[in-house]
């Protein structure tokens, strides 16, 4: 099982295991799961053997090398990789080849990691179950019968099968935390704008984040390190200092830590009481650790989904509407040449009817509907003010707090098929996590214990923004005092 990140540092660095060998392992374990959970769309066998080599090879000649050297890191199929596929799990972008690399891509590169593939995802990142792929569901290595959540479903599951220590996500309303809630893993989605956006498929462009995912906190700090920093060919990239991450790991002692605990969670009809008992523990561990809890309201956060899901609707139908079949992406091999239209449009509308699947399709036409003339006032314009209700919201909590704590989603893994026909009830799994993607916070979940059905549990901690140390420090501090990150499916 190739568990951490650190450790296999460690042991490559004491002769014990070598780049090559860790590869290996990984592309076995990938091999042995892959019919069963499906967390990949592409996994580049070839090109991952070669890259160990070489830093086998460095190790030998006694060149430095970079803080991930050797370690297996698999990414979400929605980043660009200039040496594989980036389909977004869609029939759209199937045969796409991007001619470049994510900034983050070549960040672990430049870090010497190991990318071993291309993780499955919800089409286009729209969804919270990984079922809406063109490319097959993600099945839970906890329980196969159940998601793994998404739309970073293929990241998390590949951490929890125990293929890859570390992995890539993306998180616009939650895609980082719900998945790493449902396999048990960590999963940290960063302030808006630390981590470059230049190479990411864009879904929605004021919410879009890219993110770490691993078993534990040093390994989600290590994994940060490598991707967070200015980048000037994203506009929005922050320039701000990357403070590092891991120096903030040594102590656990929160003493003079104010937590607020998010009290509309246990108010919310629906939310399973053990996830609600796992977030009135993760309270109890925290004061035993020295930190004060302290009551908070957000008073807006009934407003969280729907506000979201015009605005990222919104930013989609925008974003997506370059995929026509003749700028990017599938195009059609039945134009109608006799269409009233004529054949361009005809083109145009055969290539997105047949690249699209049926979420992508409705949130194109919601966010082209609230954008239109005449009721972009009542929609778009309207929930941007929500918006700035919702941030001012949390502004003012972190007067009281400087970290708040509260479920990460209404429910542990559901099982598939459950919710796919029913739009409303797939939106409200994103209940507790639309609310930093709307502010721009950071946002950490963390395995808080597991239900009578053997099922993780998550809880969330958000902090203000570019506080991710402090973020890290507290959840570290938690997975020192249990053991709920040890955790395991036992497949
Ligand atoms: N992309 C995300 O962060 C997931 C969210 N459930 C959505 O469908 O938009």
């Amino acid at each position: 099982m190739l568990d951490s990140a650190l450790e296999l540092v460690r042991l490559q660095e004491n002769g014990d295991l070598t780049a090559v060998e860790i590869v290996e392992k990984a592309l076995s374990s990938i091999q042995d799961t892959q019919a069963s959970i499906n967390a990949f769309t592409h996994v580049a066998a070839e090109q991952a053997i070669d890259a160990a080599k070489r830093v086998d090879a460095k190790r030998a000649a006694g060149q430095p090398l970079g803080r991930l050297a050797g370690v297996p890191v698999a990414v979400k199929d929605v980043l660009c990789t200039s040496d594989m596929p980036t389909t977004c799990s869609s029939r759209m972008l199937e045969n796409f080849r991007p001619p470049y690399d994510a900034t983050v891509v070549s960040k672990l590169r430049a870090a010497d990691a190991v990318i071993i593939g291309k993780t499955n995802m919800d089409e286009f990142a729209m969804g919270a179950s990984t079922e809406t792929s063109a490319f097959g569901v993600t099945r839970n290595p906890w329980n196969t019968d159940c998601t793994p959540g998404g739309s970073s479903g293929g990241a998390a599951a590949c951490v929890a099968a125990g293929s890859v220590p570390l992995s890539l996500g993306t998180d616009t309303g939650g895609s980082i935390r719900q998945p790493a809630a449902f396999c048990g893993i960590t999963g940290m989605k960063p302030t808006y704008g630390r981590v470059s956006r230049y190479g990411l498929v864009a879904f929605a462009s004021s919410l879009d984040q890219v993110g770490p995912m691993a078993w534990s906190v040093p390994d989600v700090a290590l994994l940060l390190e490598a991707i967070a920093g200015f980048e000037p060919r994203d506009s929005t990239s922050l320039n701000q200092f990357v403070p590092n991450y891991s120096d903030v790991l040594q102590s656990a002692d929160l003493r003079g830590l104010r937590i607020g605990v998010l009290n509309e969670a246990a108010e919310t009809a629906g939310i399973d009481p053990a996830i609600i008992a796992a977030v009135n523990e993760a309270a109890k561990v925290f004061q035993s650790q020295g930190a004060e809890i302290v009551e908070i309201q957000l008073p807006h956060s009934k407003y969280w989904v729907p506000t979201y899901y015009v605005i990222a609707p919104c930013e989609a139908s925008s974003n997506l509407s370059r995929y026509d079949g003749a700028h990017y992406g599938h195009r059609t091999d039945s134009i109608d040449l006799t269409s009233e239209h004529g054949p361009l449009v005809s083109a145009y509308c055969r290539s997105r009817a047949e690249g699209f699947g049926s979420e992508v399709k409705r949130r194109i036409m919601v966010g082209t509907y609230a954008l239109s003339e005449g009721y972009a006032d009542k929609y778009y314009s309207q929930a941007l003010k929500v918006r700035r209700l919702i941030k001012g919201d949390f502004d003012a909590a972190f007067g009281q707090a400087d970290l708040l704590l509260g479920p990460v989603t209404p429910s542990t893994a559901f099982r598939l098929g459950d919710k796919i026909e029913d739009p409303i009830q797939m939106y409200l799994c994103d209940l507790f996590t639309v609310g930093a993607n709307l502010a721009g916070l950071p946002a950490i979940s963390l395995p808080a214990g597991n239900d009578a059905n053997g099922l993780p549990i998550g809880i969330q901690l958000q902090a203000p923004a570019l506080e991710e140390s402090r973020l890290l420090f507290a959840a570290n501090a938690f997975q020192t005092a249990t053991d709920h990150h040890h955790q395991r499916p036992s497949h």
